[in-house]
């Protein structure tokens, strides 16, 4: 279950909620703000992550937060372009590219030099093998998870990441079902590092057991990326995309944004505006004190759609207080 991403709706556990309690090193960005966009402090965020009473860990406001400001940004542990932008997108960032012709079409681009020089160890490492028959399997079936895991496997090959780094995010329950559809993806994976003649050394890290703790997490953290900005001709075809297809252009996975609960009424929203990296605004006026939520899927849906994609998707029942009111 993905969350929604625009419209302003949007364990190693014991351990390592002890290490964010005591203030573990977040990846986050101090932002430089574009102009009229007011930052909502100059340091380090204003806020902590801490236990809430109801939805495990949650964000909380360390001071007053106003109306509009720029909480903080965020960039990704992993993001991957949908296979229907994978061409027309920057393959790390997901800036969006202009159009190519004929035979540039079939090769992965990038918006920069920089862009291509940060990815470039994990995209080695992807060029060694074969993943015909694994992107098959992810377009076939529709799903966008299992392109996160490739990424995050040749990160972890190429050892730019450790396999453990989404330790620290809350898994999804995944029913035994679940589970056994996984394991075709986890084969298909597999060989092709296998058909790769990747090294032994390399792929200890590669279970199943790793591919599901993945997936797991994936499910619940993801974020569908629809970006905001760009030129007038892109607004234009973005919402020629949400009508006929697919807007978003990947799905990423942070850190800190991945510990905002949500609500059905946020006081605080993501959004993308040119590229993959996420920014937090305040929607309303938020004291310290307060926990920061967003909102997780379209909150234009009513009470009992709410409820329904909220427990199939996230496991748990809503109970906010536009939920409670019965709105
Ligand atoms: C992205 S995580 C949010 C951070 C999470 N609370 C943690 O401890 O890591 C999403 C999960 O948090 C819990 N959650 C989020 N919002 C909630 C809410 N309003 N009520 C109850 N549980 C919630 C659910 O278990 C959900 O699957």
């Amino acid at each position: 279950m993905y969350r929604y991403s625009r419209w302003g709706w949007q364990l190693k556990r014991r351990h390592s909620e002890r290490k964010l309690l005591l203030g573990f090193p977040f990846c986050y960005s101090t932002p430089t703000p574009p102009e009229n966009e007011k930052l909502a402090s100059p340091g380090p965020p204003p806020i902590r992550v801490s236990i809430t009473e109801m939805a495990g860990r949650g964000v909380f406001a360390t001071r007053r937060i106003g109306s509009g400001d720029l909480i903080h940004t965020a960039k990704p542990l992993v993001s991957h372009p949908s296979l229907s932008s994978i061409h027309s997108v920057c393959y790390f960032c997901l800036r969006k590219l202009k159009p190519v012709t004929s035979s540039e079409d079939c090769n992965v681009r990038f918006c920069s030099q920089e862009c291509e020089e940060q990815s470039k160890v994990f995209v080695a490492v992807e060029r060694k093998a074969d993943w015909s028959a694994y992107d098959d399997y992810c377009r076939t079936r529709g799903l966008k998870y299992p392109l996160l895991v490739k990424r995050l496997a040749c990160m972890v090959v190429s050892g730019v990441a450790s396999a453990d780094c989404l330790d620290i995010l809350q898994p999804a329950s995944l029913s035994s079902e679940m589970i056994s559809e996984m394991g075709e993806g986890f084969s298909l994976l597999q060989s092709a590092f296998m058909k790769a003649k990747a090294r032994d050394e390399c792929m200890a890290f590669l279970t199943e057991q790793w591919y599901i703790n993945v997936l797991a997490r994936f499910r619940i953290n993801s974020f569908r990326i629809e970006l905001a900005g760009g030129s007038y001709e892109d607004l234009h075809s973005l919402a020629a995309a949400s009508v006929e297809t697919e807007a978003a252009v990947g799905n990423a996975v942070y850190m800190l944004p991945s510990f905002y609960n949500h609500d059905c009424d946020p006081n605080v929203h993501i959004i993308w505006i040119d590229n993959v990296n996420a920014r937090l605004k305040a929607l309303r006026e938020i004291e310290a004190g307060e926990e920061l939520r967003i909102c997780y899927i379209d909150a234009s849906m009513d009470h009992d759609a709410r409820q329904t994609i909220l427990f199939q998707g996230f496991g748990f029942r809503c109970s906010c207080l536009r939920c409670s009111s019965g709105d």
